[in-house]
């Protein structure tokens, strides 16, 4: 048998409707994996394995090869920049980074405070309108650093609008559109390319991609 096609999947919000996606289109990984603790799941009569990793962490996996393809937002790939191949956009998990602060609050100040865990997305954007600021990282819980005075802005995803709208913020600017993506290792994308064409064309066909 040769060696099993190896996929990094994301746990958390993603999984679901990525796993349901790849059922659709004939790979079927999902089953009992978010219930278990194990880390890495077997199935032998599909020769796939699957890892399930942390979202922000499946772009590494997929790099250095330790899983042959993934799925990702694109969030995290535009904040990581690294060198695996994107292959396809599944059009899960939509939401968008936006800036977004306390309501009527000009940015005033020289080299505003902007809160975020993108700090390369952010650093992009405001490079590009030609503004200076001071980036303050956050993981989690964005929404807390303008209500308690640590920042201007903060630069944050959004999807219902929910958790700003419930914190009395208000969205200054959108950023960019997000969705996942399915990714691929540059030397697997070669060297498994009787696995992984069909994968992506099956999923492509699940998207409405024509390929
Ligand atoms: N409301 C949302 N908040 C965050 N991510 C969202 C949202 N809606 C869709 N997404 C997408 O889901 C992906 C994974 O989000 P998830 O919250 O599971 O991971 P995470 O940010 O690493 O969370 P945690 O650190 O809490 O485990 C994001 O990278 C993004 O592409
Ligand atoms: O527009 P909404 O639907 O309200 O979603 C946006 C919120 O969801 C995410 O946080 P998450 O739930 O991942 O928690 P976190 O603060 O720990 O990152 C994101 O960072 C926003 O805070």
């Amino acid at each position: 048998m040769t060696k099993p096609l190896t996929i990094a999947m994301p746990k958390g919000r993603i999984f679901e409707e990525a796993a349901g996606l790849m059922q659709q289109a004939g790979y079927d990984i999902g089953a009992g994996a978010e219930e278990s603790r194990k880390l890495i799941l077997e199935f032998p009569e599909q020769n796939i394995n699957v890892m399930m990793a942390k979202p922000m962490d499946v772009v590494t996996y997929v790099e250095y090869g330790a899983a042959d393809i993934g799925i990702a937002g694109k969030d995290v790939l535009l904040e990581q920049d690294r060198d695996v191949y994107e292959v396809l956009d599944l059009k899960i998990s939509p939401c968008y980074i936006a800036v977004a602060g306390l309501p009527d609050q000009p940015l005033s100040r020289i080299a505003p405070k902007i809160a975020t865990k993108y700090p390369k997305v952010a650093s992009d954007y405001y490079r590009e309108q030609g503004e200076q600021i001071e980036i303050i990282p956050l993981n989690g819980s964005i929404e807390l650093a303008p209500l308690i005075g640590l920042s201007d802005r903060i630069v944050d995803i959004v999807s219902t609008g929910r958790t700003l709208k419930e914190n009395g913020l208000v969205e200054y600017e959108k950023i960019t559109e997000i969705t996942s993506r399915l990714i691929v290792n540059p030397v697997s994308y070669r060297t498994k390319s009787e696995r992984i064409d069909p994968l992506i064309e099956k999923m492509g066909e699940q998207v409405g991609v024509n390929s």
